[in-house]
């Protein structure tokens, strides 16, 4: 398998850890990085496309959004009719893909997070892959956690949102829990510690469980104790409910709002 990755920061970075930790050959990867000083070893890594070459098996669009149509003609060589082109621009839809890249054999775009490097993403997968091509992203996503394929693009939105923006929710709960602990009384490095162990923890434990979380909640409250004092406050108003909704659609709706800004870019040319 000969594989170009365009673009290797976060996301690209944590995806290409994930595939030489599942055992896929080092020597299989080109990474092309203006940026990158460094790759992983046995990696190729370039600062820009070669300029000899033709189309190879997979291409990874792995740089921002924005940067799709400054970066797709030095691309456009790679991808022929045995091409599967990936993508995990956040909010570049289907139809804008094809038109950049209208030789390839397949597009899919890949909405995964950056918990793949350890093989624990969600990965959300929408595309026109068949037979081979569909065979070599289930291949390619299963090191990286649990891949499930939309038939509705429209879905990708939401799945952007819940996939791929929400480990920095759960962060952010963790760091209030530690800023009400300190708030509390208890060190903030202590605070910092304890409350990522708890999160830790409990997310191993939910995931082991055959309880859903809501059930798991209700095991852990003793009636008229401490942890339902607590989710007293969270419930009061179905106020974590909202709080968890809205923060969804806010992230879901700009993701909307981003697709239809790539459509004018690929517009403008
Ligand atoms: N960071 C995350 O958790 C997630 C990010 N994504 C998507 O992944 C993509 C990358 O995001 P991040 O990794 O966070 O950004 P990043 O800024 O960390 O990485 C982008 C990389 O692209 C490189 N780059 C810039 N211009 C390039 C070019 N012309 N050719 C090749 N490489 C180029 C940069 O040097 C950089 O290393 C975005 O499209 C984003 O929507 C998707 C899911 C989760
Ligand atoms: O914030 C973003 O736009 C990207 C997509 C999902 C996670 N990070």
């Amino acid at each position: 398998m000969q594989f170009l990755q365009f673009g290797c920061g976060n996301m690209g970075g944590a995806m290409l850890a994930g595939w030489l930790a599942g055992g896929f050959d080092p020597a299989a990867f080109t990474v092309i990085d203006p940026y990158l000083d460094t790759a992983p070893e046995g990696v190729a890594l370039l600062k820009a496309a070669p300029e000899q070459g033709g189309p190879v098996d997979v291409v990874l669009l792995g740089f921002k959004p924005q940067q799709l149509p400054a970066s797709a003609p030095a691309i456009v060589p790679f991808v022929g009719q045995n091409t599967l082109v990936l993508s995990v621009l956040a909010g570049v839809d289907l139809a804008t893909l094809k038109a950049t890249f209208p030789a390839a054999g397949a597009v899919v775009r890949v909405m995964p997070n950056l918990s793949a490097a350890l093989g624990k993403s969600p990965i959300a997968l929408c595309g026109d892959a068949t037979g081979a091509f569909r065979d070599t992203t289930d291949a390619l996503m299963a090191p990286l956690g649990q891949s499930e394929w939309l038939d509705d693009e429209a879905i990708m939105d939401l799945m952007t949102a819940l996939a791929g923006s929400g480990p920095a929710f759960v962060y952010r709960f963790i760091d209030a829990l530690a800023t009400g602990a300190t708030a509390l009384g208890l060190p903030r490095a202590q605070a910092d510690r304890l409350a990522l162990a708890m999160v830790e923890g409990a997310a191993a434990l939910a995931a082991a469980s055959p309880h859903a979380p809501a059930e798991l909640a209700r095991r852990v409250a003793s009636p008229g104790g401490t942890t339902q004092a607590g989710l007293d406050v969270l419930d009061a108003d179905g106020r974590i409910n909202a709080l968890a909704e809205d923060t969804l659609r806010a992230a879901r709706d700009r993701s909307i709002a981003m697709m239809a800004e790539a459509k004018a870019r690929a517009a403008a040319g």
